[in-house]
């Protein structure tokens, strides 16, 4: 049976409430916690493309991992809506230049353009290395929530059945305080390699 949907939805409401009350120090100070922890996991010092997100909504900010990116050489995607309505992710290269205009949840992505020119091709999902993933909650077994659209379980749901040589290392990135004693799943949820949080690694 689906884990209850208003109980999911009632705790999506209460943690997204909780990130946006965090100040801009705090905001700040996690970013760069963030970084620390990310930047030494051998997950990160292995991959050469790594797929991030904007921050929207009082989500943890990776840019600081992101200028460490470009500066290390490594190529970094940003999520973009697929267009038509299939409810997947693509993902774009994402570099100092890249133009970027507002999708339909206000959040900013690179824009579609065909033909894809080799600078602006998507990559497909299963050739990404790693994956920065917002959360709005998480618990320490690893099991997640995000924003309710089911875009990430979609567009990874091809990893419950895929080789290990096609399967990115999957990490949800969240504020320590999006933590709870247990996030009630469902048979769709794609399992995370980790969590990343501005204090701790799990699970
Ligand atoms: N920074 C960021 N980029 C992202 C995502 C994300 O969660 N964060 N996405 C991850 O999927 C995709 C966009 N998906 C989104 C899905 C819903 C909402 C949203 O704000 N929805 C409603 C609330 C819906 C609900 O509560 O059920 C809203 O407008 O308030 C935003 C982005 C791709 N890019
Ligand atoms: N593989 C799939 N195929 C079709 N529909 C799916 C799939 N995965 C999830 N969904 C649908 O998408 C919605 C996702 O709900 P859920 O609350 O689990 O989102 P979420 O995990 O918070 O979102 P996201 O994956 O964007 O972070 C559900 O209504 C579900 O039916």
């Amino acid at each position: 049976m689906p884990a209850s949907k208003t109980s999911k939805q009632q705790l999506r409401k209460q943690l997204r409430h909780k990130r946006n009350s965090l100040t801009s120090g705090q905001q700040h100070q996690a970013a760069l916690g963030l970084q620390r922890i990310i930047s030494a996991q051998p997950a990160w010092i292995r991959s050469q493309h790594i797929a991030v997100y904007i921050a929207n909504d009082g989500e943890i900010d990776p840019m600081p991992l992101v200028k460490q990116a470009w500066k290390e050489g490594k190529t970094v995607y940003l999520p973009v809506l697929e267009p038509l309505q299939s409810g997947k992710l693509l993902f774009l290269p994402w570099r100092p230049d890249t133009v970027l205009v507002n999708n339909r949840y206000g959040i900013p992505e690179p824009t579609l353009r065909r033909p894809y020119r080799f600078r602006y091709r998507p990559r497909p999902a299963w050739a990404l290395d790693l994956v920065l993933l917002p959360l709005t909650g998480f618990d320490s077994s690893g099991k997640r929530m995000g924003m309710g659209g089911g875009f990430y379980d979609r567009t990874f749901a091809f990893m419950k059945n895929a080789n290990a040589i096609n399967k990115p290392f999957l990490a949800g990135l969240a504020h320590e305080c999006q933590r709870v004693s247990r996030i009630p799943t469902d048979s769709w949820d794609i399992p995370l390699s980790a969590i990343y949080s501005d204090l701790n690694v799990y699970p």
